[in-house]
């Protein structure tokens, strides 16, 4: 079996069916030719697809004449595959440069496909869940165009302070780590407007240049900017994100674009960990019946079709904004609300998916 002929066979096998944009080429990491036996070795972040790949590879190899197929998998990023000569720009294996955010265990993406939902409700919430059982926490506030991480953590006032090596060092609020664009602008009125290749410094400065912990973070929670643009696909290119997890509301306009955040973390191959349905039912405080306000929520029926779940539901309660406004995460106000448990539940959830 003649090498070109394998790579461009498996350049030709698209993996559209599980939603990214590249080839089985692209994740290709190591191969070995003997005559009609191959061996090659795929990147995958996640066993999820390996099944799937497997069938895949092992099918179009045998197409093309291979008797004994060997597969294996890794989850470091692959490497390019023509190296006789430089691939043109657009054909660069954008996952060459991923690195692992220093001093971190695991790093977990809260992202939505639309503004509003109450995204950074839940990653301040989800941080203050994860501190309240113990972990050692940070929370970065990556929302470059919106950021309400401080006023959400009652942080707007802490001052960063940068070692003589140039590395951030975080303030603490609530026990919590946090850092964010917020505490670095002139004033929270500052409208921030970035073009490209600044964006992209201050991001991946954001990313590695921040002095977490003497030792390790247990966990780094990422508060996204809402929908699927640059600053998302930056961080997907350049850092090692262990999970995404997807904040929504239950009506259908939010649903849509739900798959437009999950197409988008295949494609940049993140894991997504699940979805969050924020603002699902309201419990009427005098007769405790339980109202689905935004109507029947069609979120499992996404969950289902993207192969993903459901961690959690989070009923509207007029306490998670009152407290968000005056910067304690409703988690530590009120440990017995509704909401409080809710996310209890869904931290423990995360923390069981990502160990496993
Ligand atoms: N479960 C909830 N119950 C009541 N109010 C909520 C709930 N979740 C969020 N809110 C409130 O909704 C508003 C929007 O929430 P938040 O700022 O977290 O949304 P977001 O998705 O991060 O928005 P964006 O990214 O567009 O700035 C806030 O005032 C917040 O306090």
């Amino acid at each position: 079996m003649a090498l070109q002929g394998v790579i461009d066979r498996l350049k030709k096998t698209s993996l559209e069916e599980i939603g990214v944009s590249f080839s089985l080429a692209d994740i290709l990491r190591d191969m070995k030719i003997e005559g009609n036996s191959i061996y090659i070795k795929l990147f995958s972040p996640s066993d999820k697809y390996h099944d799937f790949l497997k069938k895949k590879a092992e099918q179009v190899l045998r197409e093309i004449g291979a008797e004994n197929v060997d597969i294996e998998f890794t989850n470091e990023p692959p490497k390019a595959t023509a190296p006789q000569t430089p691939p043109p720009q657009a054909q660069q294996n954008p996952f060459e440069n991923k690195r692992r955010i220093p001093k971190v265990k695991k790093v977990i993406a809260v992202a939505s496909g639309k503004g509003g939902v109450g995204k950074s409700t839940v990653a301040v919430n989800l941080a203050a869940a994860l501190k309240r059982m113990g972990y050692d926490v940070g929370y970065l506030d990556a929302d470059m165009y919106g950021p309400s991480g401080p006023t959400m953590l009652g942080a707007k006032d802490k001052q960063v302070l940068a070692r003589e090596d140039g590395k951030l060092i975080p303030p603490v609020a609530h026990g919590i780590k946090m850092m964010s664009i917020g505490l670095l602008l002139p004033s929270e009125d500052t409208p921030v407007i970035w073009r490209g290749p600044v964006l992209f410094k201050a991001l991946s400065q954001f990313l590695f240049d921040i002095d977490w912990a003497e030792d390790q973070l247990d966990f780094l929670i990422i508060d996204l900017p809402p929908g699927t643009g640059d600053v998302q696909i930056t961080l997907g290119q350049t850092a090692e994100i262990d999970g995404a997890v997807i904040v929504t509301t239950p009506q259908d306009v939010a649903l849509i674009d739900v798959k437009k955040g999950i197409q988008m973390f295949n494609e940049v191959m993140i894991p997504v960990i699940g979805i969050v349905e924020n603002m699902s039912y309201f419990v009427c405080p005098d007769s405790g019946k339980r109202y689905e306000i935004f109507g029947k929520s069609r979120t499992e029926e996404v969950a289902k079709q993207y192969n993903t779940e459901i961690l959690g539901k989070v009923p509207i309660e007029p306490k998670v904004a009152e407290f968000g406004d005056l910067g304690i995460p409703v988690v530590l106000a009120k440990e017995d609300s509704e909401s409080s448990k809710a996310f209890m539940s869904i931290a423990e959830r995360i923390i069981k998916k990502l160990t496993v």
